[in-house]
Formats: C-alpha cells, sequence, structure tokens
C-alpha cells in the first residue's frame, strides 16, 4: 500500500457523486493506493505467443494472460521482483518483441479489433507514444493504412521511434490537432481511434502525482478539447465506419458526458455498439449504455473508459478543405527501383514487397498498399518506410528496411546471441571467430526479429545501426 499517492478530497467528493452503487469508496481509494501489476503485449508482427511464452519460462518470468487482450500478459513476480524487473534491457524489449503496456489500455483497439479488414483505412488521431497505434498495426498484420496523428512534435518524434522498433510498415504520420481532420479526410477512413488527451485520473496507481493538479474546472477546459476532436473524428469517418472514443481517465464529464454530445450532434447518423460482451467478464465494467468504464478495483488495473459507435448514415459537410502545396513523392525511376529490387533479391532473397515504392530524391520509400486515395489530402510527417536511398554505383539499404521487412529475408540473417547483441545495441562491430566467407549486408536478428542492418567483413560483421539508436552505457544489465 502506497501512501505517498495524492488523493485531493475535491477528487474523492466528486468521485463520490459518480462512483456505482455496487462499487464503494474505500474499495477505491485502497485501489489507488496499490501499485500496479505490470503487463506487456507480445508484438505478433515479430513474435508468436507460443515464443513468447517460451521465451518467458526461460526468463523465469510468471505470466497469466490478459482476458481481454490475447496478445497481452500480466507478468506476476513478487511485487518487489517486478519493481526490479528491468524489462527495458531485455532483449525481447530491443528487438521489439514485447511492448511495456498497462492491460486496459490495450481495450481500445481490442474494441475495434473485431470489425477490422484487411485493407482498410484507419486513423489513430492522438497517437503518441504509440502504444495503441502499434497494437493496431498488429491487429491489422502491418497491411491496410494506418494514419497515426499527434499533435505534440516531441512525442511525435517517440511515435516515430516506437514504430521503428515495433517493425510497424503500414503507417503514415501526421503531425496537426485532430480538430482538422473533419475538414481535411471527410468520410475517409473505416475506423477510428479517439484516444484523448484527458486528464488522467485512471493513472494515479502508476503515477502517485497525477492528481496533483486535479481540478473540475480542468476537467471542463478538457472536456471542451474532447468534444471538438470527437467531432472532428465523427466527420472523418466514412459512412458506416466504425469510432472507438477512449481516455484513462474516470469522470463522466470527460467520458459519458463527451458521448451524450456525439450522440446528440449527430442523433441521425450514429448508434453505440455495447461492449458488455467484449470479453467473458466485461460486464463488470459495462454501463447501462453499454460502454467500458474501468474502474481500478475491477480487474486491478487503471482506470480507463472506452464506448464504441457506429456511423450509420453520411453527414452533409459543406466545410470541406483541400491541402495546398506539392505532393513530394513520385514513381521515381524505373532504374533506381529496379537496383533496389534486384539488390534485396540478390542478398536477402526477397522477391516482393508488401507495398508501392515511390521516390522522394535519392530516397526510396514503401508507402502501404491502398495509400493512394489518403496520400494527398493532408501533409504527412511520413509515410511507410524508408528503405533505400540511391547513389551512382547502386543503393545503401536503410535500418528499417531491416526492421520492418527483415523478417522477408531468407539469405544472408545472422541471429546475434546476448553478447553480440549487448555489442550490436552500444554501437560496435560485432567479432566473427572463425573469420566468415561472407560479402555485403546481412540482416541481424535478436530472439529470432530483424533489428538492424549490418556488413559483413571477414572477422567482423560491422555495425550499422543509427547513431541515435545506440545506447551508450545504458545496457546495463542483460536479462
Ligand atoms: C492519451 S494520450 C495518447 C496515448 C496513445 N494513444 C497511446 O496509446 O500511446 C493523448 C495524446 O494526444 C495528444 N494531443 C493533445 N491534444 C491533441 C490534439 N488537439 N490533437 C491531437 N493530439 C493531441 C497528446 O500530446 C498525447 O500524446
Amino acid at each position: 500500500m502506497d501512501n505517498k499517492t495524492y488523493i485531493p478530497d475535491d477528487f474523492i467528493a466528486d468521485v463520490a457523486s459518480y462512483l456505482p452503487a455496487h462499487l464503494t469508496m474505500d474499495g477505491f481509494i485502497a485501489s489507488c493506493r496499490t501499485g500496479l501489476r505490470r503487463a506487456v503485449r507480445v508484438n505478433t508482427l515479430k513474435m508468436s505467443l507460443q515464443e513468447f511464452e517460451h521465451q518467458a519460462a526461460q526468463l523465469n518470468w510468471h505470466i497469466e494472460p490478459i482476458p481481454w487482450c490475447e496478445q497481452g500478459y500480466w507478468l506476476t513476480r513478487s511485487a518487489e521482483e517486478e519493481a526490479n524487473l528491468p524489462i527495458g534491457n531485455t532483449a525481447l524489449h530491443l528487438s521489439g518483441c514485447i511492448y511495456v503496456q498497462e492491460a486496459s489500455s490495450m481495450l481500445p483497439p481490442m474494441a475495434l479489433a473485431t470489425c477490422l479488414v484487411p485493407g482498410e483505412h484507419v486513423l489513430d488521431m492522438a497517437a503518441a507514444p504509440g502504444s495503441k497505434t502499434s497494437q493496431l498495426a498488429a491487429l491489422m498484420d502491418n497491411q491496410g493504412v494506418l494514419i497515426a496523428n499527434e499533435l505534440s512534435s516531441s512525442r511525435l518524434k517517440t511515435l516515430a521511434a516506437t514504430l521503428k522498433r515495433m517493425g510497424v510498415a503500414n503507417c503514415a504520420l501526421s503531425h496537426f490537432d485532430g480538430q482538422v481532420f473533419g475538414d481535411y479526410m471527410y468520410e475517409s477512413f473505416d475506423h477510428i481511434l479517439l484516444d484523448a488527451p484527458c486528464s488522467g485520473e485512471g493513472t494515479v496507481r502508476k503515477d502517485p502525482d497525477a492528481l496533483k493538479n486535479w481540478s473540475l474546472a480542468s476537467n471542463l477546459d478538457i472536456a471542451e478539447v474532447q468534444k471538438t476532436l470527437i467531432h472532428s473524428a465523427f466527420m472523418a469517418l466514412k459512412p458506416g465506419g466504425t469510432l472507438v472514443y477512449s481516455t484513462c481517465t474516470l469522470t463522466p464529464v470527460e467520458n459519458q458526458q463527451i458521448c451524450e454530445h456525439l450522440l446528440e450532434t449527430f442523433s441521425e447518423h450514429v448508434e453505440i455498439v455495447p461492449l458488455n460482451t467484449l470479453f467473458p467478464d466485461a460486464n463488470k465494467a459495462a454501463t447501462a449504455q453499454g460502454y467500458l468504464h474501468v474502474w481500478p478495483q475491477l480487474y486491478d488495473s487503471e482506470g480507463f473508459f472506452i464506448a464504441k459507435f457506429k456511423k450509420t448514415g453520411s453527414v452533409e459537410h459543406l466545410q470541406q478543405k483541400t491541402k495546398k502545396g506539392q505532393f513530394p513523392f513520385s514513381s521515381g525511376s524505373k532504374k533506381d527501383r529496379q537496383a533496389f529490387e534486384t539488390s534485396i533479391k540478390q542478398q536477402f532473397g526477397i522477391k516482393s514487397l508488401p507495398g508501392t515504392l515511390m521516390s522522394r530524391d535519392k530516397e526510396l520509400w514503401l508507402f502501404p498498399q491502398h495509400m493512394e486515395t489518403l496520400q494527398e489530402k493532408i501533409k504527412y510527417s511520413r509515410i511507410g518506410i524508408k528503405v533505400a536511398t540511391t547513389h551512382k554505383n547502386g543503393v545503401k539499404l536503410e535500418h528499417e528496411f531491416a526492421t520492418c521487412l527483415g523478417h522477408l529475408a531468407t539469405n544472408n540473417v545472422f541471429e546475434l546471441d546476448p553478447a553480440q547483441a549487448k555489442a550490436y545495441f552500444q554501437g560496435q562491430d560485432i567479432r566473427l571467430d572463425p573469420p566468415g566467407p561472407a560479402q555485403g549486408e546481412v540482416v541481424l536478428t535478436l530472439c529470432g526479429a530483424p533489428v538492424g542492418l549490418g556488413k559483413w567483413q571477414k572477422a567482423k560483421i560491422k555495425n550499422k545501426l543509427p547513431r541515435d539508436l545506440v545506447l551508450n552505457g545504458q545496457l546495463i544489465t542483460w536479462v
């Protein structure tokens, strides 16, 4: 029990006004003061659940499946052991095979999972740091198009880094206030996740200071932003499409009342999709309307709120806008494309790629399939993955080529042992004993998942990890 957790009296009084009758305030406060079980999500773009379970057993991790997410597991060690478990330093984490994600945060993508169909267009409107974007990409099996938007520039960088590590290839990133989507991308998406900026009342078990600046006035301010965002999201949704609205806060001001606002504004074109059967025990959190109001004591998790809606018909919109400015990509020169395709076929046996090659100056990018209808509607920070740079004498493959497409390689793949992996992530070359005859480039794997590129050089593999990804001295332990 942690008594350092700050829980202001005003907050408790507010919670008392909407705490469901079957829950007690004592139970709520006790739960807020109890640390969280750690949870991880297996990234099925890189590792199977069976392999993860095998690796977890080798590491002596005790794991328990999370009932609402097949890919999610709680780590059930003693509190002390868990606190010291350096997940960020594990091979499983560095290889992108797992992502540390709170269990209830896995719910919103799972609410969309049942309706995802290959080839669709999905928007994640408030995406950083990318927990749910990377979960959605895995649920989409890297197919279709996932637009991940984020307002904050620093958080956009974190989002980009997450997606690289997790091997996400079907994503385009944008950097806007989410309120523009309704105008610029009117009725363009099959599904939208709005994991809205919120007051974070549900995160107090992770962050004892989460309620330091709590006030009803600030809840009301944030609610105004949420109304604008949900309005924009609904306008950007295709008729027949689904919208999931979620927050990691508890107050109805930012949850049920935002949903009410949507239902009132678009009364003839929207219906609630009840979530009470999303997983076997979901009823415990279901509200009368069919939303999930996840109180921290219900499943021993963070607090969360999730609502799902269907757009039943088109909504007229007179203020659609179009983007001005040049689209900087073209299909580029046939010679460059062929040089790249020949290189990856000869070196790695890769004969076809899941996407469309596009060029910008000397850069070759792989756009997700079905990007065409969206690619010129807004300006993106990046689309798809940068796979190569072309030169007079050929092509230089990029790091992302390996992390996102390396699993397609049938030749020139080298599995790092723990010592070699440590050297690799610290930016060092990998010594080979005895020296090998191989030449050219090599996809390096860890836990069977591609983590980057190297270059065979007789007695070593030359390290090609980008400098900004080198872990200088941060890799203190290795589990
Ligand atoms: C709850 S967090 C998103 C967490 C994310 N979905 C995840 O699972 O990793 C909300 C995000 O919305 C961003 N944000 C705040 N205002 C925004 C706006 N007007 N438009 C778009 N994003 C916004 C914040 O910077 C923050 O990164």
